[in-house]
Order: structure tokens, then C-alpha cells, then sequence
């Protein structure tokens, strides 16, 4: 057992390279005092003067509350490896990924660093026990995983080895999630984790298909990126990563290895760090691949590869699905996890692939998973069936939602927070299906009006999600998404707290909600024509009808982003507000909204929308009938008494 832990205030990071000062960076950012170490003073000046330079990009940009002086001045450097550590509540190891060099420098810290000082790796490749097994307290030792660069990516793997105790990896986790980073689980020290273990099969599968002729490169990276939405086409990422570093995991590993991957390796063509890997650098256009190369390249064979993989790791008590899925989103910029796109296949349809696959092919890696074989066999087949890796809502009330949060409180204000900051917000199918599903389950007579907001400092929502446009059905897509005409018709006042961009998709969803209100640092913009697009979410009717004529038409024809304050200029917006007050401002109207007459508050909200689109004798017959009948509402008689005798009224919506 690791001593009681003591709360962390100094972190040691040992390595200045890329990972080693990008998580200094980072963490001194959080307010920890640091201590940057290396062997030589050049390399830890080299480091330091990386995160100057970075800190000095982030406050330009807006994204450092503090100073970057006042963070540069939380990190001392040293050469000195006892020193370093002496003090440290946490010693972050990011040096050369070696298994001999690793030991050698937890030797060395297991004789300096203060006895109940937690010992960290960020080692990508390996074993955590056997890095641990160097000290004479492995049960304190963990693996924090962070990506590159650790300034942008916000996913850190948080592995126990062997003798790693729950306390130490909670104590980990924890840290992760003070330095504002999304931590997940990795609950048993396997080869790749989770990221790098999903990640494999995203490259190898691809690379069997070309090795044996089933499939060219430009095939498969059109096929996965502009067909299924990934970010990068399995080859582009294998060129940018370096052919010989998958190859040498896939050694080490003792796994099969595709020939075309041996080829490259073997011709030093080891991607763009040589000027040529699966594309030409020098002499080429690199990864030139266009949609229409993608065919009908056969992706099911990929991402069922990658379920299985998946499914073996929740099978074996690796990582939950929500883990994976965290993961390959923020770590690899999946549009989605790989559990949830699973699901979405049918899990069903995944076991039947890699049967066919293993009985055609034999090889080990189309072995369906025990765990897949146990959800298929329980009927838990994935999100037509409500369940498979995750569970789908069973529109009995509002379920567990992976793009958005949401809450409910006791004066009757839902607050529904779009949550993929990592992503600007951008609105995805699941997205959209969440929020519909809130809306239509949530018991509206406990809802007296609806806050929309983004999560993260950065966007409301940059529109809708770009990945895998190029596959989107026409059929499906040629009416205005349900989401858009739920919120409109939501029968309770909605409102968008906008902080950030505003684009597109997100756009629309905030014009269909009854108010709006930014802070002054907000943009607003359609940018579909620039995609060669218009927006399809209701934005040119509503816009049309909000705006003058030439305003509409100059936000849709020229793709523009405008200010919050323009906004407001042209009753795009409420209210633009400066940063410091937006807070009290976007209170005092859901006070307004939570506190006022429910009744006459929807009969308005109807009254107005559906006679926007009638003429002025229709509009004005549905509001006389309207206001006939707030007359007999208990309502009515509370706001003329409370009137009367000078108080509040309280309203119950009778
Ligand atoms: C019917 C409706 C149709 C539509 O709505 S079409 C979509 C319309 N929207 C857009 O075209 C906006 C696209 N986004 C942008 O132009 C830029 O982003 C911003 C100006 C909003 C911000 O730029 P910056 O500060 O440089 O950030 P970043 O690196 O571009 O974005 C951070 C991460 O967010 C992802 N992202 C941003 N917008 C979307 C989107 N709409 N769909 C999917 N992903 C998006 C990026 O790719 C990137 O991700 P990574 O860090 O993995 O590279």
C-alpha cells in the first residue's frame, strides 16, 4: 500500500522533449509549480524555451486566463535528477521509449522522491509493471498516458500495471481531470492500451486489403475519411505517424505483419518523414486521394476488426465501452466511438463479418471476441435492439446521452449543454437524436423553459459535423432535420446562451430557439456555401424571416462570419454582452422566463410562431382566442392579485 496520499502541489516531469514539456506546459498552466528535468541543460533549455513559445500562441489567441510569465515563471528547470524529484508529490516520466532507459530512471527516482509521491510513466508502448517492477513500490507506480501534442489533446490513458493500487490510479485520475484533461481507465497493463490496441486494426486491415489486392491506398483513405468520417485515411495516418514505428509494435508484439508493410520498411520508404511511404512527398502530391476514389471499398471488414478489438478489451475488464469511446474520439478524432458506431452497425451484423472473414481467411484476428459473441447471443445486438454495448434510450423518459448533458432543476429551468467540446460542438446525428429524445421525453409540465448552451470556451456549436458528409444520403437529409423543428415547437421559451462560434447547424438550432444572447466575443456565420452547401437545418427560412432581405441573403451567399455585435445590430441576436456580465445578463432572463405565467407564456410562443406564417387577420384570430382563454386561467387572477397588492406573483400555470 502506497503511504496515505498527500494533496499534489509539485510536479516532477522528467524528459523535455516534445511530450515531456508539452505536459509541463499543461500542467503548470493548471497551477501546479513544476519541475522540468533533462540530462543536459541544452535539452531542458530547448524545452523551456518550446513552452514560452507556446504559452506566448495560447494568451495571442485568447486561451490562457493567466500570464504567460506568471505560468513560464511556476516551472524550474534542472539537469539534477535527485532534485527534481526530492520534493515532487507526482513525477511525470517522459523520456526516450526504451524499456532499459525507463527502469534505469525509476531507479533513480525511487531512491530520491518522497515516499508517498506517486510515480507516473507516459509510456505509449510499454509495460507498465515491468517499468514499475524497477522500484521497491510498483503499487505506486502508474501509466499516464498523454497524446501529442499535450497542449491540444485533452484524452490521458490512466493504466495500472500489475501491482498498481486503486488508490494510486484514483489519485492519478483525479490529477488528470484538476490539469482540465479528460481522464480514462485502463484497467489492465495490455499492449497499446486502449487507444493504440482500436488504433491497430484501423491501419492493419486496411494494409492486409492492398497486401493482397482487395483494395488500393487511395481506396481505403477515401473510403474511411470522406464515407465514414474518419479524420485521416488509414495510410495518410500511417505516412504521418512512420510506417517503421507501427511496424516495430506489430514485432515486439509478435503479430502478424502486413507485406506491404514489410516493403516499405524494407525500402526505407517510411513515410513522410523520408519523402515517400504509401504516398510521394518529394515527388508527389502525398495523400491526393479525391471521394470518388473510395468505390466500394469494403469498411465493414475495418471497423468490425476494430469492434472485436474492442469488445476483447471490455471482455477482459481492460476498459469500459464509454472508456473506448472517450478515448477514440479525443485520442485518435474519431467522429465516434468505436463501441457506439458498432452498436449503430448492429452488433449482429459485426459477428457475421468476421465469421465470413475467418472462414475464408483463417487468420486469428477475425476470431470473434467471447464478449461480442455473449451480447449477440443475449439479443443485445446494439442500438435498434436499445441495447449492445452502450444502452439506447426505450423512450420511457430521458436516458443516458453522450453528446449532451442536461439537467433539470427545481424552479422548472432545463439546461441542455452540447457536449463535444473537442469537436467545437459540432452537431452529429447522435447529437441531434439526443436532443430530440430529451425534448420528446422530458415531462414538459416540470419544464418552464429551456437553456441551450455549448460545453467549452470556444463554441455554442461550429455547425453540423463535417465528418463523413460525402456519405450522407440524400434521401435522408432532404428535410429539415427533426431537431431543428422540435426545439422551434418545444412549448416552453427556449433560449441559446452562445459564448463562441456559432456556425452553420449551430446557427440554426439557435434561431430555433425563442431567444438568443452572446458574448461579445461570439461569431455568427452560415459557411455551407463555402462547403458548397446551403443550410438545410431551417437557417435560410428562418433567417429570411428574422432579417432584412439583403442581410439574410449577404449571411447565407457569402459565408461570412459576423460579430456578436452585428448580430444584435440586425435582431440576428438579443443582447451581445461583454464576458464579465453575460452571466447576470442570461439570468435575469430565465428568471423572467422560470417565474412567468406558463400558460400565457406557450400561448404566446404558438400565437407568434404559427402567426408569422399567416396572414395578419388569421394571427390576429389565434391571439384573440388565445387571450379568451388566459382569462380563465387561476393565472390570470394570481398576476392581477399579485398586481394589486404590489408583490410578485406566483404563477402555477392553472
Ligand atoms: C445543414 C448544416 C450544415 C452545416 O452546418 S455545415 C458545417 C458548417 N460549419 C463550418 O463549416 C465550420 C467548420 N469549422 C471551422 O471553420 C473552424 O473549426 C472554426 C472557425 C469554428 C474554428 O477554427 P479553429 O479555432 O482553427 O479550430 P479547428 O482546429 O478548426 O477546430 C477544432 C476541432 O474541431 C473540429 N471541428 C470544427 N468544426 C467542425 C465541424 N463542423 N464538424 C466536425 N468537426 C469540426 C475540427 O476538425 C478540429 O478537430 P481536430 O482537433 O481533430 O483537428
Amino acid at each position: 500500500m502506497r503511504a496515505e496520499q498527500t494533496e499534489i502541489a509539485t510536479v516532477a516531469v522528467l524528459g523535455a522533449g516534445t511530450m515531456g514539456h508539452g505536459i509541463a506546459e499543461v500542467t503548470a498552466i493548471a497551477g501546479y509549480d513544476v519541475v522540468l528535468r533533462d540530462i543536459e541543460e541544452d535539452l531542458v533549455e530547448d524545452g523551456y524555451d518550446s513552452i514560452e513559445w507556446s504559452l506566448e500562441k495560447l494568451a495571442e489567441k485568447g486561451r490562457l486566463d493567466d500570464d504567460p510569465d506568471d505560468v513560464a515563471a511556476r516551472i524550474g528547470t534542472t539537469t539534477d535528477l535527485e532534485a527534481a524529484v526530492s520534493d515532487a508529490d507526482l513525477v511525470i516520466e517522459a523520456g526516450p521509449e526504451q524499456l532499459s532507459v525507463k527502469q534505469d530512471i525509476f531507479e533513480s527516482v525511487d531512491a530520491a522522491a518522497p515516499e508517498d509521491a506517486l510515480l507516473a510513466t507516459n509510456s505509449s508502448s510499454l509495460s507498465i509493471t515491468e517499468i514499475a517492477a524497477a522500484t521497491e513500490r510498483p503499487e505506486s507506480v502508474l501509466g499516464l498516458h498523454f497524446f501529442n501534442p499535450p497542449v491540444k489533446m485533452d484524452l490521458v490513458e490512466v493504466i495500472y500495471g500489475e501491482a498498481t493500487t486503486d488508490e494510486t490510479a484514483e489519485a492519478g485520475y483525479e490529477f488528470v481531470e484538476s490539469i482540465g484533461k479528460t481522464p480514462i481507465y485502463v484497467r489492465k497493463d495490455v499492449r497499446g492500451f486502449v487507444v493504440n490496441s482500436v488504433l491497430g486494426p484501423f491501419m492493419s486491415e486496411p494494409a492486409w486489403m492492398v497486401s493482397t489486392g482487395e483494395a488500393t491506398i487511395r481506396q481505403a483513405d477515401a473510403a474511411m475519411v470522406h464515407e465514414r468520417g474518419y479524420p485521416m485515411g488509414p495510410f495518410e495516418l500511417g505516412d504521418l505517424t512512420g510506417i517503421d514505428i507501427g511496424y516495430h509494435v506489430r514485432k515486439e508484439a509478435e503479430t502478424p505483419i502486413p507485406p506491404i508493410m514489410e516493403e516499405k520498411v524494407a525500402n526505407e520508404k517510411l513515410g513522410r518523414k523520408t519523402g515517400e511511404g504509401y504516398y510521394d512527398y518529394d515527388d508527389g502530391d502525398g495523400p491526393d486521394y479525391v471521394p470518388e476514389d473510395a468505390d466500394d471499398f469494403d469498411h465493414l471488414r475495418v471497423e468490425a476488426v476494430m469492434a472485436n478489438e474492442a469488445a476483447k478489451l471490455v471482455g477482459d475488464g481492460v476498459a469500459t465501452p464509454e472508456a473506448i469511446d472517450t478515448g477514440m474520439q479525443l485520442g485518435a478524432g474519431f467522429p465516434e466511438g468505436t463501441c457506439r458506431r458498432a452498436d449503430d452497425i448492429g452488433l449482429g451484423t459485426v459477428l457475421e463479418k468476421l465469421r465470413t472473414l475467418h472462414d475464408e481467411h483463417g487468420d486469428d484476428r477475425y476470431e470473434p471476441a467471447d464478449y461480442l459473441v455473449e451480447l449477440v447471443e443475449a439479443g443485445h445486438t446494439g442500438k435498434e435492439a436499445g441495447r449492445g454495448f452502450h444502452e439506447y434510450s426505450t423512450g420511457d423518459g430521458p436516458s443516458d446521452y453522450h453528446t449532451i448533458n442536461w439537467a433539470l432543476d427545481d424552479d422548472g429551468l432545463l439546461e441542455v449543454e452540447l457536449d463535444r467540446p473537442s469537436r467545437m460542438n459540432a452537431i452529429s446525428e447522435t447529437l441531434a437524436d439526443e436532443v430530440v429524445d430529451l425534448l420528446s421525453s422530458v415531462d414538459d409540465d416540470e419544464v418552464r423553459a429551456v437553456v441551450f448552451e455549448g460545453a467549452g470556451d470556444r463554441a455554442f456549436s461550429a455547425g453540423a459535423d463535417i465528418s463523413g458528409f460525402a456519405d450522407r444520403d440524400p434521401a435522408q437529409t432532404s428535410e429539415p432535420t427533426e431537431v431543428f423543428t422540435t426545439v422551434a415547437e418545444y412549448p416552453r421559451p427556449t433560449l441559446a446562451r452562445i459564448d463562441g462560434y456559432c456556425l452553420g447547424a449551430g446557427l440554426e438550432l439557435a434561431l430555433a430557439c425563442d431567444l438568443r444572447l452572446a458574448t461579445t466575443d461570439s461569431e455568427f456565420g452560415f459557411p455551407e456555401i463555402t462547403l458548397g452547401l446551403l443550410p438545410g437545418g431551417g437557417g435560410t427560412q428562418r433567417a429570411i424571416r428574422m432579417l432584412t432581405d439583403a442581410r439574410a441573403k449577404e449571411l447565407v451567399f457569402r459565408g461570412e462570419h459576423i460579430s456578436a455585435e452585428r448580430a444584435a445590430d440586425w435582431g440576428l441576436i438579443n443582447r451581445a454582452v461583454d464576458a464579465d456580465e453575460f452571466d447576470s445578463v442570461v439570468g435575469a432572463f430565465v428568471e423572467d422566463l422560470v417565474s412567468g405565467p406558463p400558460i400565457a407564456l406557450r400561448k404566446a410562443k404558438r400565437v407568434m410562431n404559427e402567426g408569422a406564417d399567416e396572414s395578419l387577420d388569421a394571427g390576429l384570430e389565434m391571439e384573440s382566442q388565445a387571450f379568451a382563454l388566459l382569462l380563465t386561467t387561476d393565472d390570470v387572477e394570481e398576476g392581477t392579485a399579485a398586481f394589486a397588492a404590489d408583490r410578485e406573483p406566483e404563477f402555477e400555470g392553472q
